[in-house]
């Protein structure tokens, strides 16, 4: 019986992909499957303040992975999950690659973001060098401390909310979603999601961004 949902945020409950706008179907979809029994957790490559803010604000009781996977909270506990990485490389990273910091960065440590979100090869390269990971998730670029991913931190979750891969159910948008799907029964992805994610998925949502939270929504309650 699946008793966690573990929702992306940017592009799977906001209303299209590349919107930041909150798709309130969505919201009191989610909002039913809470009084179902069934937590929701929100796992993003947003900053901690911003899905600390959104969960308590929404009312999901199901933790939240923040940074890309590289922080977790769940009922008062915080823990970081990746290396802290230095301010002096993220601010070298920038200005190697003519990046924009995003203004999440000064509330993060562990997973930093930037624009324009595309991955280059030279970048690859440079974060290797420097033990660090990069990701994109179309909204943003990441460079992140070891081991990264979204996986490690939703693995964090469950083991502190002493839940199996079979009670979890796990939906998103980009390939950043990929990792989570590891420690999930069902792994959906939102109609209008990358390729690469639709190829990992189990359910692929007939509905895009937030209308698919709400399809998914209503087949895990039927
Ligand atoms: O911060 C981002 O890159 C977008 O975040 P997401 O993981 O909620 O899609
Ligand atoms: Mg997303």
């Amino acid at each position: 019986m699946i008793r966690l949902l573990l929702t992306d945020l940017d592009g799977t409950i906001t209303i299209d992909r590349g919107s930041y706008i909150l798709d309130l179907n969505a919201i009191e979809s989610l909002r039913r499957a809470e009084k179902s029994g069934i937590k929701v957790a929100i796992v993003s490559g947003n900053s901690y303040p911003v899905l600390r803010g959104l969960q308590n604000y929404l009312g999901f009781s199901g933790g939240i992975v923040a940074e890309n996977g590289c922080l977790v909270f769940y009922q008062g506990v915080t823990i970081r999950t990746c290396e802290v990485v230095p301010r002096s490389l993220v601010s070298e990273f920038a200005k190697t690659f003519n990046l924009k910091e995003s203004w999440q960065n000064e509330f993060r440590k562990s997973d930093f973001g930037y624009t324009p979100a595309i991955i280059t090869d030279e970048m690859i390269e440079w974060a290797n060098q420097r033990g660090l990971m990069i990701s994109s998730s179309g909204y943003a670029l990441h460079l992140s401390g070891k081991p990264g991913g979204k996986g490690v931190g939703v693995r964090k979750l469950l083991d502190i909310m002493n839940l199996n891969e079979n009670q979890v159910a796990a939906v998103g948008d980009s390939k950043t979603d990929i990792d989570m799907f590891k420690y999930a029964a069902i792994k959906a992805a939102v109609s209008n999601a990358d390729q690469d994610l639709i190829k990992s998925a189990n359910v692929v949502l007939k509905l895009k961004s937030g209308n698919g939270i709400t399809e998914l929504v209503n087949m895990l309650l039927r």
